[in-house]
């Protein structure tokens, strides 16, 4: 592994395929985190309920890998949110609204075809490290 990057793991957010994808990479300074899908960590399924209560479950997801990598929400500057349908725009909005503090970062929101386990949406983002952590 390049000691340019550093490989962020937690328990607390879904670990599915670990060989595959990490949860995150710090690297120069930034968090790159991989797409949350709104599994719960332990059980490794998709939970309950409608695109609100995954956008809450897929930012919760973001929010463990941040806190690990010694970053957090109110840290992040970029998103990409994908979406099943467009359809769910509006309600993915109503639970986003609340996250990220009040200077909301830039995000980009995609319909694509389908998504990991036919899930309804995917969360990417990307945050900066606050100086004091000392990680990458
Ligand atoms: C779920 C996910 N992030 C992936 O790349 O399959």
């Amino acid at each position: 592994m390049s000691s340019l990057k550093q490989k962020i793991t937690t328990k607390d957010a879904p670990d599915a395929l670990p060989h595959i994808f990490s949860q995150a990479i710090v690297a120069n300074g930034f968090v790159y985190c991989s797409g949350s899908i709104a599994m719960h960590p332990e059980t490794l399924k998709i939970v309950d309920g409608d695109v609100a209560a995954h956008t809450h479950q897929c930012i919760s997801n973001l929010s463990a890998v941040l806190k690990a990598a010694g970053s957090s929400l109110e840290h992040v500057v970029k998103v990409n949110v994908f979406l099943a349908s467009m359809d769910d725009f509006k309600n993915m909005n109503s639970a986003y609204e609340n996250y990220f503090g009040e200077v909301k970062p830039s995000r980009t929101c995609v319909a694509v075809k389908t998504l990991p386990f036919q899930t309804d949406i995917e969360i990417e983002c990307v945050a900066v490290l606050p100086p004091t952590t000392g990680k990458l």
